[in-house]
C-alpha cells in the first residue's frame, strides 16, 4: 500500500505523516511531497521511528515521483485562513494549487483514490473532478472533500456536553466543509436527547468551530493537529477498504448522487473500488431539513465556482 502526502512538509501534513508512520500496515510506503526544500528531511527525520513503514521525501515544482503508483492521495497542499478571513478567502490561491496537484495525480497514479483537505473544500473537490474528466480519468468512487474534522469535533462536543464517553458517541455530519454547509445530524445520535437550545448552540459550535482555533491561533493558522488526526482516521479507512475489510463507514463529501447538489457530505461505504456504496443519511429532525434546505444555495454556489473555474 502506497499512500501520498502532498503538503507534507505543513502543520497538517507533518501532523497527518507521523500518524501515518506509525500506524500504517506493516509493509507499506509514505511518499511524502511539498514544494518546501525541507520535506525530504521530514522524510529524514520520520525513517528514524522504527515502524515498518518505508518513507520518501520529495520538494521542489514537480510532485511527480512522488506519485508513482500511489494508491491513496492525500491532499492538504496550499494555505490556511488568518483571523477575519472565511474558507472562501483562499479559493484565489487554492484553487491553482489543487488543480495543479491533481492533474499530476491523473498522469502519475489515475486510479488512486484521492482525498482533499486543501480549503475551500466544497470548491476545491469540484476543481479535482473536473481535472479528472478534462484527463479522461474520472471516477466518482475515488474522489472524497474530507470532512473527518466536523464528524470528529462533533463526538468531542456532544460527549462533553452530554458527559458520554467519546468512543461511545457516533454523528453523520452531511452537507460540506464550511460554515453553515456543516450539518451534524444531532437527532440521529444515540441514547442522548437534547433541547432546543442545546441543539442550536452544539451545531453553531461545530460549524464555528475551524474559525475557533483560527482565533485561537491568533494569526499561526489554522486546526493543524486535530486535522492531522481526522486525516489518518479517513486516510487509515481507505486503506481498510482498500484491503477489503468489510463495513468501514465514513462520512465523506461526494459525488454520491445525492438530490441536494453535485457534492454532498454523507455516509459512505469504502471498499476496493473506493467508494461502494453511498448510503441514505436517514430521518432528519424540522430543525436539520431546515437548515439543509438552506445551506443548499451556499453549497451550489461553492460547486459552480470549481466548476467554472477549470472549464
Ligand atoms: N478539510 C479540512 O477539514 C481542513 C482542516 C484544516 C485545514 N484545512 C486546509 O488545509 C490546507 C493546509 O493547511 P495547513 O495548516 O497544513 O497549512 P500550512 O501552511 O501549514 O501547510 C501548507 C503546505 O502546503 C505547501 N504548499 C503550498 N503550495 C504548494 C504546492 N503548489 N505544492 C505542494 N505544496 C505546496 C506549503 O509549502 C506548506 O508546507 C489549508 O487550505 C487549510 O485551510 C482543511
Ligand atoms: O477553518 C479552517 O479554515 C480550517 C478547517 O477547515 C477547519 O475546519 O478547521
Amino acid at each position: 500500500m502506497k499512500v501520498a502526502v502532498l503538503g507534507a512538509a505543513g502543520g497538517i501534513g507533518q501532523a497527518l505523516a507521523l500518524l501515518l508512520k506509525t500506524q500504517l500496515p506493516a509493509g507499506s510506503a509514505l511518499s511524502l511531497y511539498d514544494i518546501a526544500p525541507v520535506t525530504p528531511g521530514v522524510a529524514v527525520d520520520l525513517s528514524h521511528i522504527p515502524t515498518d513503514v518505508d518513507v520518501k521525501g520529495f520538494a521542489g515544482e514537480d510532485s511527480s515521483a512522488a506519485l508513482v503508483d500511489a494508491d491513496i492521495v492525500l491532499i492538504s497542499a496550499g494555505v490556511a485562513r488568518k483571523p477575519g478571513m472565511d474558507r472562501s478567502d483562499l479559493f484565489n490561491i487554492n484553487a491553482g494549487i489543487v488543480k495543479n496537484l491533481v492533474q499530476k495525480c491523473a498522469d502519475n497514479c489515475p486510479k488512486a483514490l484521492i482525498g482533499i483537505i486543501t480549503n475551500p473544500v466544497n470548491t476545491t473537490v469540484a476543481i479535482a473532478a473536473e481535472v479528472l474528466k478534462k484527463a479522461g480519468v474520472y471516477d466518482k468512487n475515488r474522489l472524497f472533500g474530507i470532512t473527518t474534522l466536523d464528524v470528529i469535533r462533533s463526538e468531542t462536543f456532544i460527549a462533553a456536553a452530554k458527559g458520554l464517553n467519546v468512543a461511545d458517541v457516533k454523528v453523520n455530519v452531511i452537507g460540506g466543509h464550511s460554515g453553515v454547509t456543516i450539518l451534524p445530524l444531532l437527532s440521529q445520535v444515540e441514547g442522548v436527547t437534547f433541547t432546543d437550545e442545546e441543539v442550536a448552540a452544539l451545531t453553531t459550535r461545530i460549524q464555528n468551530a475551524g474559525t475557533e482555533v483560527v482565533e485561537a491561533k491568533a494569526g499561526g493558522g489554522s486546526a493543524t493537529l486535530s486535522m492531522g488526526q481526522a486525516a489518518c482516521r479517513f486516510g487509515l479507512s481507505l486503506v481498510r477498504g482498500l484491503q477489503g475489510e468489510a463495513n468501514v463507514i465514513e462520512c465523506a463529501y461526494v459525488d454520491g448522487g445525492s438530490e441536494h447538489a453535485e457534492f454532498f457530505a454523507q455516509p459512505v461505504l469504502l471498499g476496493k473500488q473506493g467508494a461502494e456504496k453511498v448510503f441514505e443519511y436517514g430521518d432528519v429532525s424540522a430543525f436539520e431539513a431546515d437548515a439543509r434546505d438552506s445551506m443548499l444555495v451556499t453549497l451550489k454556489g461553492d460547486i459552480e465556482l470549481g466548476i467554472n473555474f477549470v472549464k
